[in-house]
């Protein structure tokens, strides 16, 4: 039988948050097992932006990230906000070590290619490296991941941190029994959005086309939900939506998705 490992990604809103940050990795150093922790920090990236006075510019949610902009994500992603995260973990006796898919080349990416947009230096997964993160974990480190690939040519690349967690969870599917969390300020995928309790428990591939027919998924629920499938198309064993208290497991309100 295949040991179990959470992949678990931190939503923008709860990063931006400094006692909202704190609970939840209360929450995820007690989480038991082999673990994984993903983190963005778009917000807080626009936010320096704007201090620069480099505007920010944003295409279905995902940053057109010129050489200006790169620089400005390496710093807040890879700098701020993933060592901020690793020293709050040491706090809390998990040896977290914290990476951008550069470091010991784990997650390999290109460049989007030019299409009807130019998205700059924006990264699209090639592959994960399995054997890598296994071994980190056989010696008790906890990787903690932000929103960086790398091309292998020199090249940083900013890669969109539910698509990270989704793609990490996809590589380690075939050595560990993998469950992928995107862990937010919401219950779950709601039934209406102003209604914090009308959660939708469970969500299979026909439920997924009814809710987006209904247009119940917008905005950045739309391609979170599109990466949840996109993992349980392969292999990854289930993938739960929720707030922090999913992940103590001292709630039954939350979002389960399976095929
Ligand atoms: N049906 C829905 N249920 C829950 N959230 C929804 C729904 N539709 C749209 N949203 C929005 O999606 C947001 C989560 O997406 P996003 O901000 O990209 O996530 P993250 O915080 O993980 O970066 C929520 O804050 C919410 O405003
Ligand atoms: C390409 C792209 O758009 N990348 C994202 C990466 C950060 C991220 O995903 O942050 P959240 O999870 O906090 O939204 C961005 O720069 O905003």
């Amino acid at each position: 039988m295949k040991e179990k490992l959470s992949v678990v990604k931190i939503g923008g809103n709860v990063i931006e948050d400094e006692k909202a940050l704190d609970n939840f990795l209360s929450a995820f150093s007690r989480l038991e097992g082999l673990k994984i922790l993903v983190h963005g920090g778009g917000k807080l990236a626009t936010q320096l932006a704007t201090k620069l006075g480099i505007e920010s510019k944003m295409i279905d949610g995902r940053r057109i990230t010129d050489a200006e902009t790169v620089d400005i994500i390496t710093m807040v992603y890879g700098g701020l906000a993933n060592k901020k995260i690793v020293a709050q973990l040491q706090s809390k006796n998990i040896n977290a070590i914290g990476l951008s898919g550069a470091d010991g080349n784990s997650i390999q990416a290109h460049k989007r290619p030019v299409k009807q947009i130019d998205y700059g230096f924006v990264g699209d997964i090639d592959g994960v490296s399995s054997e890598l993160l296994k071994n980190l974990l056989s010696i008790n480190l906890t990787p903690i991941f932000c929103a960086l690939s790398h091309d292998g040519a020199g090249q940083l690349l900013n890669t969109n941190a539910d698509t990270i967690a989704s793609e990490i969870a996809i590589g380690m599917a075939s050595v560990f029994e993998t469950t992928l969390y995107y862990c937010f300020e919401k219950k779950g995928v709601l039934l209406d959005i102003t209604d914090e309790n009308s959660v939708v428990k469970n969500i299979d591939t026909s439920k997924y086309k009814e809710l987006l027919s209904k247009g119940v998924i917008a905005d950045g629920m739309l391609p979170k939900l599109h990466n949840c499938f996109h993992a349980l198309d392969n292999n990854v064993e289930k993938v739960c939506l929720g707030d922090v208290s999913m992940l103590d497991k001292n709630t039954k309100l939350f979002t389960t998705l399976k095929l």
